[in-house]
C-alpha cells in the first residue's frame, strides 16, 4: 500500500499538460447556462460547513495552497523580504506549537511578485522548497509589445522564477479570435521552458461566462499548467460563478485528454470563510486529487492574516485584532 509521501510524489510527477492543437470545433461547441451556474454556487457556502478540528485542518490546507502575493506599486526589497519570512513560517510559532504541527514544516505554496523582485524573493527563500512566481507579460493589462512580453518571461525565469503568471490579451477573447489567443499563450508557454505557466484570464473583463469557458479551453490547449481567474486589479476579480465555469472546463479537459490542469482563483479573497468556500468547490467539482498545491492555489495578498486569526480563535476562543497578524 502507498504511503502518503509516495502518493503525493507520484501525483507531482504526473505528466505536465502539453501543448495540443487548437480544436475550434470543441471551442465553438461550448455553452454555459448562467442560471444553472448561479444556482449551483449559491448552495455552496451553506451546504458544507466545516467546524472545529476539521475547519482548522482545512485552513492549514488553504495555507499550503496559497501564492502569498505582493503586487503593489510601492513594493520594496524590504517588503518582499518580510513577505518571504512569512512564507517560510506562515503562522506564529506559539500557534504552531499549540496546534502540534511543528513536524509538518508548513509553508505557503509560493511567493508571487513582480519581475523586479524575483531575485530578492529567490534569495530570501533559499533553503526552502517554496517556488517564486513572477507576474510577467506586462501585468496587469498585458498590452506591451509581444516581443517585450516574451523577453520579460525569459528574464524572470533567468532570475530564478519557477512559476510564471502570464496575462492574456482580453481583446482576443472579446473579438472571438481563438487562433490569436492560442498563438499568444502557446508562445508564452514556449518562453517559460521548464517554469510552470499560470494563465490569467482576467475574467472580470471577458464579458460573458461563455467567453470565460472558451478562453479556459483555448489556454489549456495552448499548454497552460494552471488557469487563473484574475490579476487582482480588475473591477471584479475571483468570484464563485466564474470559478465554477473554470473548474468545469478543467474537468472536461481532463475527461477528454487525461491531463490535469491546475486552478488559481485570485483577487479579493481575504477571509478564511472565503477560502473554505473555494476548497469546497474544488473538492465537490474536481475531487480530492486537486486539493494539493500542484493543482490548486489561491492568489492572495491579505488572506493569510485572517486564517492565522481564525486559527488563534480555534485555539483560544478569542478573536485577536487583525493588526496582530501582519504579512511582514
Ligand atoms: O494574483 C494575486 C492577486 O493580485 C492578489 O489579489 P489580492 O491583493 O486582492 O489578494
Amino acid at each position: 500500500m502507498q504511503t502518503e509521501v509516495e502518493r503525493v510524489t507520484a501525483m507531482t510527477h504526473e505528466q505536465r499538460n502539453p501543448i495540443s492543437p487548437l480544436d475550434l470545433g470543441w471551442v465553438n461547441s461550448i455553452r454555459v447556462n448562467r442560471s444553472a451556474v448561479e444556482r449551483r454556487v449559491s448552495s455552496l457556502p451553506n451546504r458544507r460547513t466545516v467546524k472545529k478540528d476539521w475547519q482548522a485542518a482545512w485552513l492549514l490546507k488553504a495555507i499550503s495552497c496559497m501564492d502569498l502575493t505582493t503586487l503593489s506599486g510601492d513594493d520594496t526589497v524590504g517588503t518582499v523580504q518580510r513577505l518571504c519570512l512569512k512564507a517560510r513560517q506562515p503562522i506564529r510559532g506559539d500557534l504552531v506549537d499549540a496546534l502540534g504541527i511543528r513536524s509538518l514544516n508548513l509553508t505557503v505554496g509560493a511567493v508571487c511578485v513582480y519581475h523586479t523582485f524575483v531575485a530578492t524573493a529567490v534569495q530570501s527563500l533559499q533553503g526552502t522548497a517554496i517556488p517564486v512566481a513572477a507576474v510577467s507579460t506586462g501585468f496587469p493589462a498585458g498590452l506591451s509589445p509581444m516581443e517585450l512580453r516574451l523577453r520579460e518571461i525569459e528574464a524572470s525565469v533567468a532570475a530564478g522564477a519557477r512559476e510564471i503568471d502570464i496575462v492574456i490579451s482580453r481583446h482576443l477573447v472579446l473579438n472571438g479570435d481563438w487562433q490569436g489567443l492560442y498563438d499568444e499563450v502557446r508562445a508564452f508557454r514556449e518562453a517559460c521552458g521548464e517554469a510552470h505557466m499560470k494563465t490569467i484570464l482576467a475574467t472580470g473583463e471577458l464579458g460573458t461566462l461563455r467567453n470565460i469557458a472558451q478562453a479556459s479551453l483555448v489556454c489549456m490547449l495552448a499548454g497552460a499548467d494552471f488557469i487563473k481567474t484574475s490579476t487582482g486589479k480588475e473591477p471584479v476579480n475571483a468570484t464563485l460563478p466564474v470559478s465554477l465555469v473554470m473548474v468545469r472546463a478543467i474537468r472536461d479537459y481532463h475527461e477528454q485528454t487525461g491531463y490535469k490542469v491546475g486552478f488559481k482563483p485570485a483577487g479579493g479573497i481575504r477571509t478564511a470563510k472565503q477560502s473554505l468556500d473555494w476548497l469546497a468547490l474544488i473538492k465537490e467539482e474536481l475531487g480530492d486529487q486537486w486539493l494539493h498545491p500542484h493543482l490548486f492555489r489561491y492568489g492572495a495578498s491579505a488572506l493569510l492574516g485572517d486564517i492565522e486569526r481564525q486559527l488563534e480563535h480555534y485555539l483560544t476562543g478569542q478573536y485577536s485584532s487583525a493588526i496582530r497578524h501582519p504579512m511582514g
